[in-house]
């Protein structure tokens, strides 16, 4: 698999690279961003994943949280994946909520989006083998987290496979998509009306048989405009509570659904990843 070069800056002593390449999983190319930390010249450093909500790219999370301060004095590698497959020949929908920009991290079995919305593999199989052959990153200690859409992300694939990922926080993460107009509008899209698939993709769902080891860290803004619509908080704490699942989840007042909250917590998540990745 080969690495075409499309960026890169020093950044924090490390370097902020970005990449494209061929995916045999979406059958598109696809382009994912990496900070590499100053520790990542020595030898190899552990590895945390990003995921990023509906509309973005590697971009946002690398241009607006500041993580490399943070992620260089931790000596963490940061991979921050698109959302979506892209390009002309790639489905689309007019809605910012579906299609490009909105994958989910989930396979979809529904036509037209069954051929190339492959997320959770794409991340989880491909890019994961891409990072371990091309970066100095210790695929031994991998933690993941995201912002809304991405931190439904980071919750399912972190229950799903907490071996690989295991340390996991969010910021303001969907955290039911089954009992969400977000969710329920992308589920019924790529996979289906409401069946039992749904609930391998809802972390409210896996929380109850998947609990894991970790100590899960949320942070989420009072004055987010999609908390009581699309969040719900509530439904996520009670499911951790009943099946023993680690959470501290913090709501701050004041602050929204934008950069602005994630850049002034995203050094308490990496310092949160750091600590049990050991890093
Ligand atoms: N722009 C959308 C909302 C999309 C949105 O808020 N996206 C979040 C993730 S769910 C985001 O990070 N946007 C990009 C940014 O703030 O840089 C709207 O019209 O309501």
């Amino acid at each position: 698999m080969t690495l075409t070069p499309v960026s890169s800056w020093a950044s924090f002593g490390g370097t902020l690279s970005v990449h494209d390449h061929e995916s045999a999983v979406t059958g598109t190319t696809m382009r994912f961003a990496v900070y590499s930390p100053p520790q990542a010249k020595k030898g190899p450093v552990p590895v945390l994943w990003y995921l990023s909500g509906l509309t973005c790219t590697w971009a946002n999370v690398m241009e607006k949280s500041g993580l490399q301060r943070t992620a260089s004095e931790h000596g963490i590698m940061i991979i921050a994946p698109d959302t979506s497959p892209r390009g002309p020949d790639v489905p689309d929908d007019d809605a910012y909520d579906l299609g490009q920009g909105a994958g989910f991290y989930l396979t979809a079995t529904e036509a037209p989006w069954d051929k190339h919305y492959r997320m959770d593999q794409y991340i989880t199989r491909e890019l994961n083998a891409l990072v371990a052959a091309n970066f100095p990153a210790d695929m031994k200690r991998q933690g993941i987290f995201g912002h809304s859409m991405g931190g439904h992300g980071a919750l399912t694939l972190h229950f799903k496979y907490p071996d690989t990922y295991r340390s996991c926080s969010a910021f303001s993460p969907i955290t039911s998509p089954s009992r969400v107009p977000w969710g329920e509008k992308a589920f019924t899209a790529y996979i289906g009306p409401p069946s039992i698939a749904w609930e391998q993709y809802d972390a409210t769902e896996l929380v109850q048989t998947r609990q894991t080891d970790a100590h899960i860290l949320i942070d989420t803004g009072k004055a987010d405009q999609f908390l009581e619509t699309q969040l719900k908080p509530d439904i996520f704490i009670d499911a951790c509570e009943t099946s023993g699942q680690a959470l501290t989840y913090r709501m701050h007042e004041g602050y929204g659904h934008d950069y602005y909250f994630i850049a002034t917590f995203m050094s308490d998540h990496i310092a949160h990843h750091a600590k049990a990745l050991k890093a």
